[in-house]
């Protein structure tokens, strides 16, 4: 014990300014890697593996233990390898939000952010979904927001058709080729139908006071844990309305609430667009202002 605490007043002596600039490098990256993989499956895995490093370092440097650095030293590096394998759909999304984060294009933020064609696309999904719950037709519609949905579209038939209420209500059509599978819309337009979402195995489902849910409920629960997408989903036995985002599900909703909670996503959305719009204005005068006097 003594020992130790001689190691660790001699650690204390040669902290100086390049140990504190050294552990503020260090806890930048982890910090920078938590907030990267925000919002997914892997921020749990990477929360602990951080601790487990931590944990490993301050031990292995406090306490010689030869036989344990040894095994650590060994099998750490290849664990580090392993992550990424296991959570390759969770590492290209974090890294296409680091790509969006450093796209900063005026035109680029602005396909998003016309207000005027997400208002038409809403009132087409709500439109579409309160007729499709008195005809008691299911439906799954996918709403794409920051996350790429490519690899869905994939699955299903491409089309790049502008929304409206009677295309959807045509897409979801009992027994018609499009109409088993989620509707992608990206932007004013239906990008895909027939698609295949990854359905979820989380038990948000099996303890819903109500009996369990099926595929369609599943298949919206799926999409929305793994994308940042909203999905809409309309249930063929019931007729109700439900909205599926972050891994939540709001069950039931009514139409007029299903148009304000979208509206509210996006506005949202749009608000964080803005803002960032504005800081790049802001510097895209500054560097003009700064041109001019040289
Ligand atoms: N992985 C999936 N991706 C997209 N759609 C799916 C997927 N799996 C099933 N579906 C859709 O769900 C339909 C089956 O729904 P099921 O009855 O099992 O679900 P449910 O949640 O009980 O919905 P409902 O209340 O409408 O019956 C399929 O016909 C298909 O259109």
């Amino acid at each position: 014990m003594a020992n130790l605490f001689s190691e660790i007043a001699f650690l204390i002596q040669r902290f100086d300014w390049l140990s504190l600039l050294d552990i503020i490098l260090v806890s930048a990256i982890f910090y920078a890697l938590l907030l990267l993989f925000k919002d997914t499956q892997a921020q749990t895995l990477l929360r602990g593996v951080i601790f487990l490093v931590i944990a490993i370092s301050l031990v292995t440097t406090l306490i010689n233990l030869p036989a344990f650095s040894w095994l650590i030293s060994n099998t750490l590096p290849s664990l580090l390898f392993t992550i990424p394998v296991i959570f390759m759909p969770e590492l290209r999304r974090a890294l296409e939000r680091l790509g969006r984060a450093g796209s900063s294009t005026f035109l680029f933020e602005h396909e998003n952010t016309d207000m005027e064609k997400i208002r038409r696309m809403v009132k087409a999904v709500v439109s579409a979904s309160s007729r499709l719950s008195v005809f008691r037709q299911g439906a799954l519609i996918v709403l794409q927001r920051k996350d790429s949905l490519r690899e869905y579209e994939d699955t299903g038939v491409k089309m790049g058709a502008l929304v409206s209420p009677e295309l959807l209500l045509q897409i979801f059509y009992p027994n018609t080729p499009l109409h088993d599978g989620a509707a992608i819309l990206v932007g004013d337009r239906v990008s895909a139908a027939a698609c295949v979402m990854p359905l979820s195995s989380s038990g948000v489902l099996n303890s819903s006071p109500e009996r369990q849910m099926g595929l369609r409920h599943r298949a919206a629960l799926g999409i929305s844990e793994a994308t940042d997408a909203i999905a809409v989903v309309v249930s063929e036995e019931t007729g109700s309305i439900s909205l599926a985002h972050r891994g939540r599900i709001l069950r039931r909703i009514s139409a007029d609430k299903l148009e304000n909670v979208l509206m509210a996503f996006y506005q949202q959305q749009i608000g964080e667009q803005e803002k960032f719009n504005l800081r790049q204005f802001i510097l895209a005068i500054f560097k003009s202002n700064k041109q001019g006097k040289d």
